[in-house]
């Protein structure tokens, strides 16, 4: 028997108005899986992500985490089953320094994990020792330790966006949906974020879902990629096969044709 995705969505629908932003949607993720998801301006992308982590509610369809349905439940519900996510414009509390920040966004993870410790008769601080411990380990991972103490508002772009997926991968997520991470980053840090979420494909158990624009970032990090336009699945496939498929180019025609080229020469040129 098949193994039981870790996401499943079947017939996920959700409309603004007369606008179909998300239309009939499908999709299957196995556990380890990293998953592009892509499409031109509007295409329902970040509609999708807000409603894989209970940011708004889908006017139909289903949603189920490990097995368990979850459409109709609030962002606090997919968190509390291991769905993290982080955001298009970075939202970090200012005036918190780095470490806080981490910890800040384990705090719901604090609360269950707490309560779990004390029925089971451990002490608090055993809990608070580890979050910290965790909170330091992702900070040294991603370059940040040398941080740890400012205010986040003073570090550099491309800190403040590493920074937004520590908070979320501190929370010990199963799956992680990131909304454009790479965006605004200078070619090096582009480069040195792919290595790093690389790095943590290969020794975590974890999975991905990931909505860039970079089409070189997608094209190295995805297993299947997700095409989506005007709401409705266009295609799925590895990387070479979207970047081989007509009906792809064709969406990307009369719109973001420098997105679509770099899909070609991410291997090389089209
Ligand atoms: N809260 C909302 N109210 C009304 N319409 C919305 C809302 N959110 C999204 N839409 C519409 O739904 C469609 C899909 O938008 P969405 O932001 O999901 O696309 P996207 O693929 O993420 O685009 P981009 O690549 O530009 O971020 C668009 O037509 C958008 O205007």
């Amino acid at each position: 028997m098949p193994e039981q995705p870790l996401l499943e969505v079947k017939g996920l629908s959700k409309s603004f108005g007369g606008i179909r932003a998300v239309d009939d949607l499908n999709l299957s993720v196995q556990d380890g899986e990293f998953i592009g998801l892509i499409g031109p301006n509007g295409a329902g992308k970040t509609t999708v992500f807000n409603l894989l982590s209970g940011t708004i509610k889908p006017t139909a369809g289903h949603i189920a985490v490990g097995g368990e349905r979850l459409e109709g439940q609030g962002a606090e519900e997919f968190a509390a089953r291991g769905v993290a996510r982080t955001f298009q414009n970075i939202r970090l509390f200012k005036h918190l320094t780095v470490f806080e920040n981490v910890l800040a966004g384990m705090h719901g993870t604090s609360d269950r994990q707490l309560w779990r410790n004390l029925v089971q008769g451990r002490l608090f601080r055993t809990q608070e020792e580890r979050l910290r411990e965790r909170a330091a380990e992702l900070l040294e991972t991603f370059g940040l330790s040398r941080h740890a103490d400012e205010l986040s508002v003073h570090l550099s772009y491309g800190d403040q966006r590493r920074l937004e997926i520590v908070r979320a991968l501190a929370t010990f997520p199963k799956l992680l949906l990131l909304d454009e991470p790479a965006a605004g980053m200078n070619p090096a840090e582009g480069r040195q974020l792919v290595e790093l979420l690389g790095q943590i494909k290969r020794t975590q158990k974890l999975t991905f879902v990931l909505i860039e624009h970079d089409m070189e970032v997608v094209m190295e990090l995805c297993d299947r990629i997700r095409v989506l336009d005007y709401g409705k699945s266009l295609f799925e496939g590895t990387p070479e096969e979207v970047r081989r498929s007509p009906a792809v180019r064709e969406a990307y025609l009369g719109g973001e044709e420098d997105e679509y080229a770099q899909l070609g020469a991410a291997y090389g040129g089209l």
